[in-house]
């Protein structure tokens, strides 16, 4: 197998020149387990550790690498095990809040192209949580598509209905509706699916991932979930996070990754809610509140029916929280200037290898 169908592309290739060193070689994470992580280099798949030395330079969780990352690695006693030296940098990445006293973020998973977002038409839908996984989705660069899982459960009339209420409140997002009963919309969702190409599913509990992914997996490789590899002497087994499609797609699939904490930046709050931020800037007066000025651009949307007034709520309570997290980010770089050190020492890293 080629790196080429693990996603490698030519943007990584420009990302590796200076990166990766003559003694070392390209590969993916596939899983990671407690700081061990199993990378495939498109010939096998092996146990790699981080490189002490890289280890000590590291100062945030994002500096980790996680799932779907590319790494630079050196091979060891024949290929047993490899040691991880850099990370390239990501194209996408998923993370999300840590719950605590300080906003953290905890990364889950980089460089997927394409993020099912997942409801189900009768249980779980609900606009609102929507637009919060198309944040979270576009804060990471990630593509977002919507599925609507167990259609067999409503009506076409029902159906319809839905998708209009997903459109009316500006989401334009591709939508597929399927059910895992029937198998319609499966053969949709699979013909979208790219060899080479990293995909995700995010979405409540019980809307019906598990039972897709089965589906669109094939139970040849389900059984093949578990990987073991020998390092250092030691067995480990890992269930298998990244995992190749029959057709070259690639799904990344972990425990607890499914469900995300809920804030996104203003940049993917903007692009979520483009029909709410073009209006604004239609808006006459420059600092409206839009809550009562005559004319305002926002309230005669909102009043001829234009805009949905929970859409545009909505938007207002995600841009606070938002600002919240912008506040306590900024305020925690200042205290330790961390940010600044380590971009310093990456760079220095660079250099020695
Ligand atoms: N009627 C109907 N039931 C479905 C469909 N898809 C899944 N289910 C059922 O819904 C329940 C939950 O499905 P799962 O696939 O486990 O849901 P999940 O999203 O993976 O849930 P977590 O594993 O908790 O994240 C199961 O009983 C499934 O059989 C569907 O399209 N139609
Ligand atoms: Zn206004």
């Amino acid at each position: 197998m080629e790196l080429i169908a693990l996603g490698f592309d030519s943007w990584f290739e420009d990302h590796a020149k200076e990166l990766v060193k003559p003694e070392q070689s390209i590969a993916r994470v596939i899983a990671v387990d407690r700081g061990r992580c199993i990378v495939n280099d498109g010939f096998r798949e092996i146990s790699a550790v981080l490189l002490g030395k890289y280890l000590h330079e590291i100062e945030s969780p994002a500096d980790f690498p996680c799932v779907g990352d590319w790494v630079s690695v050196e091979h060891h006693d024949s290929d047993a095990f490899a040691s991880i030296h850099a990370i390239l940098q990501r194209k996408t990445l998923l993370r999300r809040k840590t719950a605590g006293r300080e906003i953290e973020f905890q990364m889950i998973a980089a460089n997927i192209d394409t993020a099912f977002i997942v409801q189900s038409c009768r249980f779980d839908f609900n606009i609102r949580r929507l637009e919060r996984y198309l944040v979270m989705v576009n804060e990471g660069q990630i593509e977002p598509l919507i599925l609507l899982t167990k259609t067999d459960l409503i009506s076409p009339d029902e159906l319809e209905l839905l998708m209009a209420n997903i459109r009316s409140a500006g989401i334009n997002t591709q939508i597929i509706a399927l059910s895992n009963v029937t198998g319609s919309g499966i053969e949709q969702v699979r013909a979208l699916m790219a060899a080479g190409k990293t995909y995700c599913l995010l979405g409540s509990s019980g809307v019906g991932k598990t039972t897709l992914i089965n589906r669109l997996v094939g139970k040849a490789e389900l059984e093949t979930k578990s990987v073991s590899a020998t390092g250092e002497g030691r067995h480990t087994t890992t269930r298998r996070q990244l995992i190749m499609l029959e057709d070259g797609a690639m799904l990344i699939d972990m425990p607890g990754m499914r469900e995300l904490g809920m804030v996104g930046d203003s940049e993917g709050i903007d692009e979520s809610f483009s029909d709410v931020v073009e209006l604004i800037a239609n808006c006459r007066f420059a600092d409206c509140s839009h809550s009562n000025e005559p004319g305002c651009a926002i309230l005669m949307a909102i009043e001829n029916g234009e805009l949905s007034e929970d859409h545009f709520q909505n938007y207002l309570k995600l841009n606070k929280e938002s600002d919240f997290y912008q506040m306590s980010h900024h305020e925690k770089r200042k205290k330790d200037k961390a940010f600044g050190r380590h971009i310093k020492s990456v760079m220095k890293h660079r250099d020695k290898y």
